[in-house]
C-alpha cells in the first residue's frame, strides 16, 4: 500500500465490532445452553480463529455478514476436536481458550502462526497448572504449540504479576470448571470483558477494585448453566483510534465516529488525546451489551507531548503504536512508562514502532518498557516494515498522511487480523 500527505478528512464513519468482545460473545455462547445472537461481529481473521476452534469441538455456529448465531451447548457440550485447534494469530483466541479447555474430558493441542508460537505462554501455564491443569508448552520452550490434557481443577487465587485480560480471562474460565471460588489479583484494571459478559450468561462471578490503589480482583465459582444472550458488539475503540488519531494530526479535518465503546478499562486513549491538546467530544452516551457506548467527534488540533505511565497503560495498551504517531507529531517530548508488555504483543512494538518513526525522521528513543519521543519534526515518506503487525501497518499509514513525500506500508494486507475494512473506512472520508 503506497499513500501520501493529504488534507480535509470529513465525515461520519462506524468502526467494525469490537475484537475483545466479539471472541469472548463466541466463546461464552458455545459455552451456554441455547443460540447467542452476535451483532456487529468483527469478522477479522482473529475472531474468525476462535469460531474456527469452536467449530472443530462440535459447535454450530452460523455467519450471516457480521451477524453470528451461535449454537451452545452447555458448559460441559464440547467435543474433542479431530485436529490441531489453529489460533492463527490471535493471543486472546490461545489464552482464553486454554482456560476452558483445561476444563475438558478431552486432550487438545493449540498451534498459531510464527508469531503466536512466539509469545510467551508461562503467563498462563502457572496459574493453569497450579489449578490443576495439565498444560505444556509441546517443543518446552513456554510458548505454543501447547498440549492440554483433563486434570482434576480446584480454585486458587492468583497474584498476577501482569495487568493482562488474557491472563485474568484465562484463570476464570478455568475457574468455571474448578472446585471452590477462584480468583486473581492483577496489578492494575485491564480491560474487563470477561467480567461484564460473563455475569450477563449468569456466571457467579465479582469483581471488587482496592479502595485508593490501583489492585483489582475478580472471583468466580462453577456453576449449573450459562444462557445464552443477544449482544450487539459496540466499535472497537482500539480500530477507532487510528481515525481518532487521523481527525486530530490531518489538517482542516473533522470525523465523527458512532457507536463507539467507552469502556474505562479500554479508553486510556481518550484521556490521552485531551491531556495532548485534542479537540475530541463524546456524544449520545448510553450502554449496550452492559458496555458504555458513545459518539466521538474529532477535530484538526495542535498537540502538545504528555507523559502515559502507570494504570493507564493497560487501557490503552494496543493504542500506543499510534499514540506514539500523534506524539511524533506533536509539540514536545512525550515519554511513554511501564509499558514492557509491548514487547509481547504481535512484534516487540517498542522495537517496530521505533524503528519505523526513526525512519520517518522522527527523534525517538526505545527504552526497556517504552520509548522517548521528540515530536515537532515534519516526518518524512518512508518504508514501513510491518513484520506483519496489524497494529503497525494501521498506525502508520495514519503517519503517511501527515508525512512529506510518500509511504509504502509492506504487508498492509496483515490489517485484516482486526479491521479488514480499514483501508475502505479511510476512503469514506477523501
Ligand atoms: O483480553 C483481550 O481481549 C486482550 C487483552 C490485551 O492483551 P493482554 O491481556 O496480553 O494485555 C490486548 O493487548 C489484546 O489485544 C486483547
Ligand atoms: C495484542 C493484540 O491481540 P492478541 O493479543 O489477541 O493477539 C492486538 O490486537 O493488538
Amino acid at each position: 500500500m503506497e499513500l501520501s500527505n493529504i488534507t480535509g478528512l470529513k465525515g461520519k464513519i462506524t468502526v467494525p465490532g469490537d475484537k475483545s468482545i466479539s471472541h469472548r460473545a463466541v466463546m461464552f455462547g458455545a459455552l451456554a445452553k441455547g443460540t447467542t445472537e452476535i451483532h456487529h461481529f468483527l469478522n477479522g481473521a482473529d475472531c474468525l480463529s476462535t469460531i474456527d476452534c469452536f467449530r472443530n469441538m462440535g459447535i454450530e455456529i452460523k455467519e450471516k455478514e457480521t451477524s453470528v448465531y451461535v449454537h451452545g451447548k452447555g458448559l460441559h457440550g464440547l467435543s474433542k476436536p479431530s485436529c490441531t485447534l489453529n489460533v492463527g494469530n490471535s493471543g486472546t483466541t490461545t489464552r482464553l481458550i486454554s482456560g476452558i479447555l483445561a476444563g475438558q474430558s478431552f486432550e487438545t493441542t493449540l498451534s498459531g502462526d510464527d508469531s503466536l508460537n512466539s509469545r510467551p505462554m508461562k503467563r498462563i501455564i502457572t496459574p493453569l497448572t497450579q489449578m490443576g491443569a495439565n498444560i505444556s508448552s509441546v517443543a518446552g520452550n513456554n510458548c505454543a504449540p501447547l498440549f492440554i490434557a483433563p486434570g482434576e481443577l480446584h480454585g486458587i487465587h492468583y497474584d498476577s504479576p501482569v495487568a493482562s485480560a488474557q491472563v485474568k480471562s484465562s484463570i476464570l474460565l478455568a475457574g468455571l470448571y474448578a472446585d471452590g471460588e477462584t480468583s486473581v489479583t492483577e496489578p492494575a484494571l485491564s480491560r474487563n470483558h470477561t467480567e461484564l459478559m460473563l455475569k450477563e450468561f449468569g456466571a457467579p462471578i465479582r469483581s471488587t477494585f482496592e479502595i485508593g490503589g490501583t489492585k483489582a480482583t475478580a472471583s468466580v465459582r462453577s456453576c449449573e448453566e450459562l444462557y445464552a444472550q443477544q449482544i450487539t458488539v459496540p466499535g472497537d475503540i482500539s480500530s477507532a483510534a487510528y481515525f481518532i488519531a487521523a481527525g486530530l494530526l490531518v489538517p482542516d479535518s473533522e470525523i465523527l465516529i458512532q457507536n463507539v465503546g467507552i469502556n474505562s478499562t479500554r479508553a486510556g486513549i481518550l484521556k490521552i488525546c485531551e491531556e495532548m491538546g485534542g479537540d475530541i467530544s463524546l456524544l449520545h452516551e448510553h450502554t449496550s451489551a452492559g458496555e458504555p457506548v458513545a459518539d466521538i467527534l474529532v477535530r484538526t488540533s495542535k498537540l502538545h507531548g504528555t507523559t502515559i505511565e502507570g494504570a493507564i497503560i493497560p487501557t490503552l495498551i494496543d493504542e500506543i503504536p499510534i499514540i506514539a504517531v500523534m506524539a511524533a507529531a506533536a509539540e514536545g517530548t512525550t515519554f511513554i512508562r511501564d509499558a514492557a508488555e509491548l514487547k509481547v504483543k504481535e512484534t516487540n512494538r517498542i522495537e517496530t514502532v521505533t524503528d519505523n518513526l526513526k525512519a520517518m525522521g522522527c527523534e525517538v528513543l526505545p527504552t526497556n518498557d517504552g520509548m522517548v519521543i521528540k515530536g515537532g519534526s515534519k516526518l518524512k515518506g518512508a518504508t514501513i516494515h510491518t513484520l506483519l503487525d496489524h497494529r503497525i501497518a494501521m498506525a502508520f499509514s495514519i503517519a503517511a498522511l501527515i508525512a512529506e513525500g510518500n509511504t509504502k506500508i509492506l504487508d498492509s494486507h496483515c490489517v485484516d487480523v482486526s479491521y479488514p475494512s480499514f483501508y475502505d473506512t479511510f476512503e469514506q472520508l477523501l
